[in-house]
């Protein structure tokens, strides 16, 4: 490793690098490199130098304040081959730029994290409780359940249409996502150790990802969006693949020949809103019940206020939201614990830079370690614990910190956090108020989750008994 580079672990292995000293959660890695080495240290996986940022100051430093060159996206074999510059989350340059305004323009004009789309979502919300309600106390997995239902938000959103929870076709779909964040951890390594890449077969599952993706595309999306073009002209849908389409006239209209925003990318656009929306929503959703059960007072605290402010008569709106602080609190403290999205996802360097006097070389891949921000004793004084309360100020109000980043920061911030947020936060303050959540048997499942592109936790089965009101 050239001397002006961050510094790292010892002599990298031929072919290997540093590969073989990370565990499938390489986290607790990276947290002991970062006490031996500071804040931005680097390791080589397969050949490729990664470079990892870790605390509040230095993600900033990188993210907002050097934009202009850590915005891109690096280069990668599975995403070029996969993607290749399409759609929003793996593009970059100017197709990026201009995919990322268009979205954000339709998203704020469906009124994402506003009163319309918030409505639909409390509609979602309330056909979960009729179907956890049915399942009258009994031990069950909800994973498919809250699946579904949290996607089906983002089908309200995207196609303007929810599914059945028992819709075989689609719970296909979604399946389809969940095995590609399961999958694409191993297809990872073709990134790195291009050797990998002639093996005969498909060992590390890049065929399997892709036909996934393709399936998905060919028999679900392509034909939500063909019914959204024949219905174009005499249609008052309000869908965020409806005004993708006026989007695209009025570019032609202009005779706009230069634009991005064509039939092709409103595909890959719209499956990354699908992709992206669906899997950590639900993941959130899941931790969330499996801290309720670990934290029976927290889901009290919650209740207790929920009744005080809302009584039992009525289910919760984002009107209640400003009261309702420890639902609110509650939802930051399970994405700061969570750690859904540890390592983000993977930014570049446009050309050399500085970083805290270290090089970051054109081709670095850069990993903004989010959960060295969210279990950064420093900031958070006893990260280990979940304490919803460490969010509540003296006068009963929402501490809003800084370095509270589950969703990343910069320009590549997510672009679903609102809504997602909205989600939650309906969700929580529903199901408090509905049930009371309880483990299945005496013993409590392990909190210890699973390192896929996401972290989630492992399957367990809960109780959701009905609150009886008075
Ligand atoms: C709990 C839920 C969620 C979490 C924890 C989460 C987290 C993240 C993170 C960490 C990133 C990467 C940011 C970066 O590159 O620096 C991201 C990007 C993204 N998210 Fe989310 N997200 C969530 C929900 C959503 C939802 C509901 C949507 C869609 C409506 C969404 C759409 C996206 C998109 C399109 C990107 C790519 C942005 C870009 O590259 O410009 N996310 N998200």
């Amino acid at each position: 490793r050239p001397a002006d580079l961050p510094p790292g672990p010892g002599p990298a292995l031929p072919l290997l690098g540093h590969l073989h000293l990370l565990d499938k959660d390489p986290r607790p890695k990276f947290r002991e490199w970062r006490r031996q080495y500071g804040d931005v240290f680097s390791l080589y996986m397969g050949g490729q130098l990664v470079v990892v940022l870790n605390g509040y100051h230095v993600i900033k430093e990188a993210l907002v304040k050097q934009a202009d060159v850590f915005t891109i996206r690096p280069s990668m074999f599975i995403t070029d081959y996969i993607t290749r510059n399409r759609g929003i989350a793996f593009a970059s340059g100017p197709a990026w730029k201009e995919q990322r305004k268009v979205c954000l323009e339709i998203l704020r004009s469906l009124g994402m994290g506003r009163a319309s789309l918030a409505d639909k979502v409390q509609q979602e919300v309330g056909q979960f409780v009729q179907a956890v309600t049915a399942l009258q106390g009994r031990p069950t997995d909800l994973t498919d359940l809250i699946g579904v239902s949290t996607s089906n938000n983002i089908c309200a959103m995207v196609f303007g249409r929810r599914f059945r929870y028992d819709d075989p076709e689609f719970t296909r779909y979604l399946y389809l996502i969940t095995e590609n964040f399961k999958l694409l951890r191993a297809t990872n390594l073709m990134n790195f150790i291009p050797l990998l890449r002639y093996l005969p077969g498909d060992l590390f599952n890049t065929e399997k990802v892709l036909s996934n993706v393709r399936e998905m595309h060919d028999s679900f999306l392509k034909p939500q969006i063909q019914q959204h073009v024949d219905e174009a002209d005499d249609t008052e849908q309000d869908d965020f693949i409806t005004s993708y389409i006026r989007q695209i006239q009025q570019r032609r209209q202009h005779g706009n020949t230069v634009t991005s925003v064509n039939e092709e990318s409103m595909l890959w656009v719209v499956s990354d809103l699908f992709v992206a929306g669906t899997e950590t929503t639900s993941t959130a959703l899941r931790w969330a019940l499996l801290y309720f059960i670990h934290y029976p007072d927290v889901q009290e605290w919650c209740y207790k206020q929920i009744s005080e402010v809302i009584t039992t008569h009525r289910p919760p709106s984002m009107h209640d939201r400003p009261e309702l602080t420890h639902v609110e609190a509650t939802v930051m403290e399970v994405l700061r614990k969570a750690d859904i999205a540890a390592m983000s996802i993977h930014h570049g360097v446009a050309h050399d830079a500085m970083l805290r006097g270290y090089r970051i070389p054109e081709g670095s891949v850069v990993v903004p370690f989010l959960d060295s921000v969210l279990n950064d004793e420093e900031v958070w004084g006893d990260p280990q614990n979940f304490r919803p309360q460490r969010f509540i100020g003296p006068q009963g109000q929402i501490v809003k910190r800084e370095e509270f980043i589950p969703m990343s920061i910069g320009r590549r911030v997510c672009l679903g956090e609102s809504f997602a947020r909205m989600q939650l936060f309906l969700y929580f303050a529903t199901v408090i108020q509905r049930f009371r959540f309880l483990p299945a048997s005496g013993e409590l499942p392990p909190m210890e989750g699973v390192m896929g592109l996401n972290h989630v936790p492992k399957p367990y089965l809960i109780r959701a008994v009905p609150r009886v009101f008075e």
